[in-house]
Parts: C-alpha cells; sequence; structure tokens
C-alpha cells in the first residue's frame, strides 16, 4: 500500500536578506489533521505556498506518497490561500463549477460537485451572486468549497478559520474532520490555539522558519512543565515564592498558579501551603496549547 504521506522534508527559503524558512521539516498522514501554528511572520504561509508549488524553495523537497510533487500531484491539492483566489465578479456556482473543470472533472460532475459543496457550507442561496457582494465570512465558505470541489486527495489550507461566526467554524470543523476520516491528509495554519487543540491530531509549532515543537496536543502538553493550582484561602500572595525550582504564575483571590521547574518538590508545595492555613484545592495540571504555545515562543525568543 502507498504510504500517502504529505512531507515537508528540510525546505529553506529567503527573501533576499529576510530568511523566511529554515530547514523546515514535518509530515501530514493519510488521516490526519494537522495544525500548523506561529507567531505572525514565523513561516507558515511561505510553507504552504512552496508545498502548492506556487513558490520555489532554496532548498529541500516536497513529497507525496514517498515521490517529489510535480505539477501532476499538485493537482490532487486543496489549497485554500491566505490572500484568498475568487474572482470577485464571477458568480458563486459558476466559480466552482469552473474551478472543478480547471481540475479535470467532467462538465456534469463539476456541476453537481459545485452545488453539493456550496449546500454542505451554507452557500447554496447566494449561487448566483457575485462573490464580491458575499460578506467576508460567506465568502470563505465559498474559498473552502472552491478547496474541496475537485475532491482533492491532501488539503492544504492557509487560516481557514479566520474571521467565521461560531456556527462556520463547526461546519469547517466537521468538514475537516470527515475529509481526514475519508483517508485525506489535513494541513491547516490557525492562531486560534483552543480550536487546534480541540480538532488536530498533531500540531506543529513553528518559530522564525523553523518547526519547534511537533506531536500530539498531549505530547506537547506532557513535555511542557507541571504547573500547580492551590486555593488557601489565608495564604498570602508570596507564599510559595521562597520555594526552590517553584515560579509564581497568576495568584487571584485565594488561588495561587505556580510552575514547577528543575528540583521542585510537589510535597514540599503542600506543606508550605499547610502552614499558612486550609487548602482547599491542590491540584496538578498541563499547560494548554496556548500557554505551551507563550513559552515555546518565548524560550526560542530569548536564546
Ligand atoms: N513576498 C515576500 N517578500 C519578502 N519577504 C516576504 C515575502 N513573503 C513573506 N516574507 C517574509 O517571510 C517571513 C515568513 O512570512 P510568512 O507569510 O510565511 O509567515 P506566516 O507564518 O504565514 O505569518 P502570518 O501568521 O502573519 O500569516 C516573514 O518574515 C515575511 O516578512
Amino acid at each position: 500500500m502507498t504510504d500517502r504521506r504529505l512531507e515537508i522534508d528540510a525546505i529553506s527559503k529567503r527573501y533576499g536578506e529576510t530568511v523566511a524558512l529554515r530547514e523546515m521539516t514535518f509530515d501530514v498522514r493519510a488521516g490526519e489533521l494537522f495544525g500548523f501554528v506561529g507567531s505572525n511572520g514565523a513561516g507558515k504561509t511561505t510553507t504552504m505556498r512552496i508545498a502548492l508549488g506556487v513558490l520555489a524553495a532554496d532548498a529541500g523537497s516536497v513529497r507525496w506518497a514517498g515521490q517529489p510533487v510535480t505539477l501532476e500531484t499538485r493537482r490532487l491539492i486543496g489549497y485554500m490561500p491566505e490572500e484568498r483566489g475568487l474572482y470577485p465578479k464571477m458568480k458563486v456556482g459558476e466559480q466552482l463549477t469552473y474551478l472543478a473543470r480547471l481540475h479535470g472533472l467532467p462538465a456534469a460532475t463539476a456541476r453537481r460537485s459545485a452545488d453539493a459543496w456550496a449546500e454542505r457550507l451554507g452557500v447554496a442561496g447566494r449561487r448566483d451572486d457575485e462573490v464580491q457582494k458575499l460578506s467576508l465570512g460567506n465568502q470563505q465558505r465559498v474559498q473552502l468549497a472552491a478547496a474541496l470541489v475537485h475532491d482533492p486527495e491532501i488539503l492544504v489550507l492557509d487560516e481557514p478559520f479566520s474571521g467565521l461566526d461560531p456556527v462556520a467554524v463547526d461546519v469547517m470543523s466537521e468538514v475537516l474532520r470527515e475529509k481526514a476520516a475519508q483517508g485525506v491528509p489535513v494541513v491547516f495554519s490557525s492562531h486560534q490555539l483552543d480550536l487546534v487543540q480541540r480538532l488536530c491530531d498533531r500540531v506543529g509549532i513553528v518559530r522564525a522558519g523553523r518547526m519547534v515543537a511537533c506531536g500530539t496536543v498531549d505530547e506537547l502538553r506532557a513535555g511542557g512543565s507541571v504547573r500547580l493550582v492551590v486555593d488557601a484561602p489565608q495564604a498570602p500572595p508570596g507564599w510559595a515564592d521562597a520555594l526552590p525550582g517553584v515560579r509564581r504564575l497568576e495568584h487571584t483571590g485565594t488561588r495561587t498558579e505556580l510552575e514547577l521547574g528543575d528540583g521542585a518538590d510537589d510535597q514540599a508545595v503542600l506543606r508550605a501551603a499547610l502552614t499558612t492555613g486550609p487548602v482547599h484545592e491542590f491540584a496538578r495540571r498541563r499547560p494548554s496549547l496556548t500557554e505551551l504555545f507563550r513559552s515555546v515562543v518565548t524560550e526560542e525568543a530569548a536564546k
């Protein structure tokens, strides 16, 4: 069986003096939803444009099912560009049909597929309207329909969730999950980390053109530092500050959130809390993806 995997292998790219990508490497497996996250300017769009072949890398390669990606394989990709790429004066239905035809679908199949995706994404009622007359969120729904209309084998989506209302986010999430369940590798970039945490099988965090953390959300969270939430109503704000390896993240009301570093002993924290009076809550927790993202990005920036 072929290994239906999109591989981004050590891609580097410069724009003049700006180094946009430094040996960017990751893969997106068949049936997997991969979240591509990073600060503004980290290199996500550049990576996606190179994967699609609209931009050439200076070094490195992109492979699909073990083979270098060619013009022919690129037709198998459903792409949603960040700058959006619809013809503003073309009607929604005509545009979707046209794009499906462009990817080689016969006329009747193209029309059927255009209708089905317009329906699914909630823009069927706007089929005869020019794209430019739609709200931005609805244009985005059409843009996703455009990425899907030729039944792609790979999906590469640049910020598909930005600007969508909560109902459209649900529809978009459901469609992406469904495509992944059909065996399509799906990679999308997003700044909505709660959504990425909920939706993705694996996540890659990129900073300054490099992949700095990659894995399932659980793996990434397990690698993050342990946090303790302590509810000790009589404890003064700095009660844990002198404990070795312990850093105070927050103290609000009666609750303190602490980060445990090397050499920290959670039982010593508990004993210190009890010396202040009663302890109503003492819980360990792992950082969320948003917290991890912040620490990865600031850690790297400090280097
Ligand atoms: N056409 C271009 N000419 C010069 N520099 C560019 C060009 N496109 C991107 N860059 C630079 O390359 C780097 C990576 O940009 P890229 O758009 O890939 O980041 P991104 O992660 O997609 O950011 P965002 O989250 O803001 O969309 C940035 O420093 C950016 O300024």
